[in-house]
């Protein structure tokens, strides 16, 4: 039988998490994103047959941060194919925080672990092709518009600018890879498209119809067109689960049991196979750097539907 939520669940399940924005700490070491107000909480789900539901604050919208790593993963994946893409970042979970060094410099030959960590994030986003940082960061976001049916979709200006200003440690590891030869080019300009594409701005239901294209195993639901190949969105969806919610992915793999990407700005995506897309949303975030709020929500989910994949 297919698995559904309807309205009344969702707008159960966010009352009963109102309690928990008080929770967490919302990021600051990206000034803008330090604005975000904790009461802002948001659920969307994106059917497979095209029924979406939301609650909270669903005109709200926010930036994708690290979720563009998925999103930037597919594309590079698709511009260079698999092995030029894996011969230059890993496959294995780190066990770091995101914007860890560390495995940088034991790791040899010098290679980010994975796609899903900062230093795995800058060299894929280096692999878009683009001659100019305005030409990758519109590439992605054509793909963003295909993947939500939406073309208006850009990015916020002011958060990409706020972090490019102050991305110190993001600077230090494209340094470090460049030494290496992990990446080449303008580290300036590789810093420009990937602030760009972290402050890409969606709203909750966007972002849920983003997460089903990725559980549709990467064709779009309304149109039948693949977006991304199978293959593809399947490496993608294995890097959320092993590697997905930073250092904190083998817990939530126990407590949740989706795949999903979680960024700084409190939002996350999930991929069900079979169910859809599902984007929680809650700017306050527990000490691993994953939303309060949208993990209370998502284990509610998958508790209550059983999503866990395991
Ligand atoms: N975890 C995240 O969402 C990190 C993304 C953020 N733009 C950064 O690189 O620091």
């Amino acid at each position: 039988m297919q698995k559904k939520v309807n309205q009344e669940m969702v707008d159960e399940w966010i009352e009963h998490v109102r309690t928990f924005t008080q929770l967490g700490k919302v990021a600051d070491y990206i000034p803008a994103l330090e604005k975000q107000d904790r009461e802002n909480i948001a659920i969307g789900i994106y059917h497979l047959d095209g029924e979406c539901v939301g609650a909270g604050k669903i005109q709200n919208t926010f930036t994708i941060q690290s979720i563009s790593k998925v999103l930037a993963l597919a594309l590079a994946l698709m511009d260079q194919g698999e092995d030029y893409v894996f011969a230059r970042v890993g496959k294995e979970p780190s066990g770091d925080p995101f914007h860890s060094i560390a495995k940088l410099e034991t790791t040899n030959p010098s290679k980010p672990l994975n796609p899903m960590i900062n230093a795995g994030a800058l060299a894929v986003t280096n692999m878009i092709e683009g001659d100019t940082p305005d030409e990758k960061v519109g590439r992605l976001l054509s793909f963003v518009h295909e993947m939500t049916n939406d073309h208006s979709i850009g990015y916020d200006q002011e958060i990409a600018n706020s972090e490019f200003e102050t991305a110190y440690l993001n600077r230090s590891l494209a340094f470090f890879m460049k030494q290496h030869h992990v990446i080449e080019g303008s580290i300036e300009e590789l810093l420009d498209t990937y602030t760009k594409q972290c402050a890409i701005e969606v709203n909750i239901k966007q972002l849920a119809r983003i997460g089903a294209v990725f559980a549709n195993e990467g064709k779009d639901m309304e149109s039948g067109r693949q977006i991304i190949p199978k293959q593809l969105a399947r490496i993608c969806k294995t890097f959320m689960v092993t590697c997905g919610m930073y250092d904190a992915s083998g817990s939530f793999a126990i407590r949740v049991g989706i795949p999903a990407k979680s960024g700084v700005s409190g939002a996350v995506m999930g991929s069900v196979k079979d169910f859809g897309g599902i984007a929680v949303f809650g700017p306050a975030l527990d000490e691993k750097g994953n939303s309060v709020v949208g993990m209370q929500l998502l284990e509610m989910l998958s508790s209550r539907l059983e999503l866990s994949i395991f």
